[in-house]
């Protein structure tokens, strides 16, 4: 029988454990049973039940404080994740054999796993071969959502996640409560609008002049595709 989960990724801070302890109170409350697997070797506390942990294989300290490798939190945390993908078996002791349960991985924020790196559709592709059919879940903080040019910013992540994982996929955006009636607003117009037009509106002031071509053929891609309806 398959197994389900949600790969639930986004930039740093974007909400990625918040939205994981949410949807275990959820679980509680529809009496399905969850588990959440850490993947962000750096992590430091959790609001919800860890079933496994990437710490208890490698951690970001081991990279950072190794003599030889001697790497900063960014280079250290590309080096764990590395060392995660060479494991994955690790992973598939630790996930065992609960046919009907759900799964969550809270994974890391560092936006190169969903660019370049290949760990991440490494860890995708071993997952489907256990038999897991997994939808990814992009949060993407609303501060991004308040203004054209951070949107599109923010839509091409997104996009470029949705690319390298091909996964289901679905876009979600976070703490809309910290937004003001007028930024709401913004949102909701970016939302529905031509997003070449706005962007166009924005740019318009000298700095952008140069780069507003570049800016309004992208945001015109990004509508004419629907690529934000995704
Ligand atoms: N107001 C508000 N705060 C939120 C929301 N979601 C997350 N936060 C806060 O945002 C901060 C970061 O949330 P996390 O859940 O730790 O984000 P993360 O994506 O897991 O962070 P990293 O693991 O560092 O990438 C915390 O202080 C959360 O309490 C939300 O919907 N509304």
């Amino acid at each position: 029988m398959p197994r389900y989960g949600q790969l639930v990724i986004g930039p740093a801070g974007s909400g990625k454990s918040s939205y994981c302890t949410t949807i275990v109170h959820h679980c509680e409350v529809i009496k399905r049973t969850i588990h959440v697997i850490n993947l962000d070797p750096a992590a430091e506390k959790f609001d919800y039940p860890v079933a496994a942990d990437i710490r208890d294989l490698i951690q970001l300290e081991d990279a950072m404080e190794d003599e030889s490798l001697q790497y900063g939190p960014n280079g250290g945390l590309i080096f764990c994740m590395e060392y995660f993908a060479k494991n994955l078996d690790w992973l598939e002791e630790q996930l065992g054999e609960h046919e009907d349960d759900y799964y969550l991985f809270d994974c890391p924020g560092q936006i190169e796993l969903y660019s370049h790196i290949p760990v991440m559709k490494e860890l995708v592709t071993k997952l489907a071969n256990m038999n897991f059919r997994m939808c990814s879940v992009f949060l993407i903080d609303s501060q991004f959502m308040v203004e054209p040019l951070k949107y599109v910013s923010g839509v091409m992540a997104a996009l470029s996640a949705m690319v390298i994982l091909e996964t289901t996929h679905v876009n979600l955006i976070t703490k809309i409560d910290l937004l003001d009636k007028h930024s709401r607003r913004e949102m909701e117009r970016l939302l529905d609008s031509d997003l070449k037009t706005l962007v166009q509106e924005k740019s318009n002031d000298k700095f952008n002049e140069k780069y507003s071509k570049l800016s309004c053929g992208i945001a015109d891609i990004v509508s004419r595709k629907n690529i934000v309806t995704y």
